[in-house]
């Protein structure tokens, strides 16, 4: 058996790397060699916030490896400096990974072992367009959810007019839109915020149509989707002129059960920041599910007055809480000290009477804590799969890109959560944050009836039961992988018959 090659490459933010890294370990696993290529910049802030190289190579227990190639984007090998020309950046990570990732195929042909096919995430049209150009097979890893894809799907196949006009500032509220073969309704806060025409980002779109032109040059491309059968049946099958298939969740098989030394390498806790405090001991200390956990992935920062509502919600709720308040880091991955003084929370002290604040932490252990209640959260898509894949009801507080969407399945699909309603002004108030927190936490019972706590609390072990049985041997996301890899396999061994 040939062993297949796979370039993975993904957009070097952490929310794009945890999964991928996952997903080159799963591709390991099943018996395909993987290279992991990255921009200098980002194996570099890997290196400096975690204190340590990460290792080259990591080896599964089956033979197959796991490496790490990286590219220099020129004149960001120290990563994009705030208030740089993020045209240029883009253009010039572009050019410079275009060029390696033809470097890297051309090399491999010229010593006989060639790669099978390119991997490429989120905001990479060109390297779609690189592979084909090389003639090697490309894949897209799509990581939000399927519902999100399809939406996109529909917004440049025929609905970006009625979604633009969902999205309008002065639609009302009860301004809905549907779509083909799903049975949602999405108002204008459930559409990913780059269709609105008036967000800043909303130049984002560019690149997902820059990615469905890719897709229109190919006979039904596949798009591996971080999520599972179960969880997104009617979205994976939606779209027909193109294959979706679940292959999540990708989170560390060492928290979905598997335990063992290849399960927990290349786990982003270790090799992103790693916090120094001693919250895991601390939350081993609290009771069982009474601790709420609040934190807003890796790139979301709240304005000083909404953070100062979250922090009035936690006190009046009144329970232990865990609150993760990234430090602002500069490029060099210092922290940049705070020269106007106004960011500290005005009741910083209280809160750290009742509960613990830290800079960051090690998401996934932290949401298998016994102790945890319930997680507030920004609706990023690892972040959701991790808590619907370790069974922790949420307190959605979306913000931006595919958050409102999440949002929206969370309550009302998978019903393992609330979501936040915003004031006029877009402020989460922090009697609003207690109201959600008590429906997620609250009493057991009303009147003999299941109160929503319980029905959540129902569907959130539910859910993680199903996350663990798709990824276990026979699961839906097992088999799918192990297919795919299988191709690889086979068109290897054919390839090496026929020199
Ligand atoms: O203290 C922390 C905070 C976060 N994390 C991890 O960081 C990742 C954060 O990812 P995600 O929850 O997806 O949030 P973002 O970093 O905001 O991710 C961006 O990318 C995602 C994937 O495209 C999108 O779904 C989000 O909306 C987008 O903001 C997760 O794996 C967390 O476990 C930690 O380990 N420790």
């Amino acid at each position: 058996m040939v062993r297949p090659r796979l370039i993975l490459i993904t957009y070097p933010a952490q929310g794009h790397i945890n999964p991928t890294l996952q997903f080159s370990k799963r591709l390991a696993a099943a018996g395909a060699d993987v290279t992991f290529l990255i921009p200098l910049s980002a194996r570099r802030r890997m290196a400096m916030s975690s204190g340590r190289e990460p290792d080259p190579e990591t080896v599964a227990p089956n033979g197959s490896v796991v490496s790490f190639a990286t590219f220099s984007v020129d004149g960001y090998d120290d990563g994009f400096k705030p208030g740089g020309d993020i045209k240029h950046y883009t253009s010039e990570t572009m050019r410079c990974g275009a060029q390696a990732v033809s470097e890297l195929v051309v090399s491999a042909r010229n010593d006989g072992r060639p790669y099978s096919c390119l991997i490429y995430t989120l905001l990479l049209p060109w390297a779609g367009l690189t592979a084909e150009e090389l003639g090697l097979p490309s894949v897209m890893l799509w990581i939000q959810p399927a519902t999100v894809f399809d939406v996109y799907y529909y917004y440049f196949h025929g609905y970006g007019d009625i979604i633009r006009e969902t999205m309008k500032r002065q639609a009302s509220a009860a301004s809905k839109t549907t779509l083909p073969e799903l049975s949602l309704e999405f108002a204008r806060g459930d559409l990913p915020s780059f269709m609105d025409e008036e967000d800043t980002f909303s130049f984002v779109i560019s690149f997902f149509e820059e990615q469905f032109e890719v897709f229109k040059k190919m006979n039904r491309p596949r798009i591996l989707v971080n999520t599972f059968d179960e969880l997104e049946a009617e979205a994976l099958r939606a779209v027909s002129d193109l294959s979706l298939i679940g292959i999540g969740p990708l989170i560390p098989s060492a928290f979905l059960d598997e335990k063992g030394p290849f399960d927990m390498s290349l786990f982003s806790g270790d090799i992103f920041r790693r916090s120094e405090d001693k919250y895991i001991e601390w939350l081993n200390s609290q009771p069982k599910a009474k601790v709420v956990y609040v934190s807003f992935g890796s790139l979301l920062d709240w304005p000083k007055q909404q953070m100062e509502e979250i922090a009035r919600g936690l006190l009046t709720f009144g329970r232990p809480f865990l609150w993760v308040i990234r430090e602002k880091v500069g490029n060099d991955n210092e922290k940049v000290e705070n020269d106007k003084g106004d960011e500290e929370l005005s009741c910083r002290e209280e809160l750290e009477k009742l509960g613990m604040i830290v800079p960051w932490c090690s998401q996934v252990e932290v949401l298998s804590s016994e102790s945890l209640g319930c997680f507030v959260t920004h609706c990023g898509w690892n972040s959701t799969l991790e808590s619907l894949a370790l069974g922790v009801p949420m307190v959605a507080f979306p913000k931006w890109a595919d958050q409102g969407t999440n949002a929206k399945l969370i309550e009302e699909v998978w019903k393992t959560g609330v979501r936040v309603k915003p004031n006029e002004d877009g402020i989460v108030q922090s009697e609003e944050i207690k109201r959600c927190l008590e429906l997620v936490m609250g009493g057991s019972t009303e009147n003999g009836v299941e109160s929503g706590k319980a029905i959540m609390r129902r569907n959130a072990k539910k859910w993680k039961e199903l996350a663990r049985e798709s990824v276990k041997e026979g699961g839906s996301s097992y088999k799918n992988l192990k297919a795919f890899v299988a191709e690889m396999i086979h068109e290897a061994d054919r390839k090496s018959f026929l020199e």
